[in-house]
């Protein structure tokens, strides 16, 4: 069916790390040494406030940024010891992406958008629109493959993106702000879907929001100040907020 995730060498110890991670823009320092170590199947909540390094590590770690000092790894291996066509690769395969704009493409249909990841890894035409099909099903929209994404709803769009990622069968996905467009309610269900399905399949999650209700859905949040991993807990910062997000599914 699918093209498979790259193979994990174990199940143990860590699947996505960052090691002590130093990245400027210009002048301005971003990252000064963060350090988080994510072993496979967990949801991390990255938190902290508006500047202290959040999507820069998310960035790093996906390998769509080089930090400057530190290394990021995946499975034990550091992402800028790889050739820039084996990090293609892990993005292609390994890692799903959701975030709060930008990944759908809004002149083609929820199905051509969940299927085209597929198609750029070889799937062949059927066995991608089925895999499609199915997920955007998993997703309660199974109804809307046909519909063009620009024509969607905010919150039926995000539920197209997270079928996008989880239809790859990836090993990580990556969020920045995945219900930082929708309502609350409507982000908690999408939050829902999101991580019980990668629960399902024992997808790890990184997901940086400013939302406690979002981090609810987490095992532990890692907290992000100046541009340093500051302190991962295991508990939400409003424990009212998490029991609210937790009851409303
Ligand atoms: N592409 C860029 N060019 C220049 N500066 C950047 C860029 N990306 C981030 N920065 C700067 O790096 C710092 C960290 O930004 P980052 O987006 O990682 O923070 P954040 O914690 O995710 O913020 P927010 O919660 O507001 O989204 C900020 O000072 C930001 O202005």
């Amino acid at each position: 069916m699918n093209i498979p995730a790259v193979s994990v060498s174990t199940g143990r110890g860590s699947l996505v790390e960052a090691r002590g991670i130093q990245k400027s823009f210009g002048q301005t320092p971003a990252l000064r040494g963060a350090s988080l170590t994510v072993p496979q199947g967990e949801i991390v909540a990255i938190m902290g406030p508006s500047g202290s390094g959040k999507s820069t590590l998310l960035h790093c770690l996906a390998g769509i940024y080089t930090p400057d000092q530190g290394e990021a790894l995946f499975d034990g291996r550091p992402l800028n010891a790889m050739s820039e066509a084996e990090r293609t690769r892990l993005r292609r395969t390994a890692f799903g992406f959701v975030f709060q704009f930008g990944q759908l493409v809004p002149e083609l249909t929820a199905a051509d958008n969940v299927a085209l990841p597929l198609l750029l890894n070889r799937t062949k035409r059927k066995v991608a629109y089925k895999t499609a099909d199915t997920w955007l099903d998993k997703l309660g929209i199974g109804d809307k493959g046909g519909r063009r994404t620009g024509e969607l709803s905010g919150g039926e769009a995000q539920r197209v993106a997270v079928a996008r990622a989880l239809a790859l069968a990836p090993n990580v996905i990556f969020a920045d702000e995945p219900t930082g467009s929708l309502d609350s309610l409507t982000g908690e269900k999408v939050m829902d879907l999101l991580t019980g399905l990668a629960r399902e399949q024992g997808t790890t999650v990184i997901v940086v929001t400013h939302d406690a209700r979002v981090a609810a859905y987490a095992d532990r949040v890692a907290l992000v100040r100046d541009g340093i991993v500051s302190s991962i807990d295991l508990s939400v910062p409003d424990a009212s907020a998490a029991a609210a997000a937790k009851g409303a599914v």
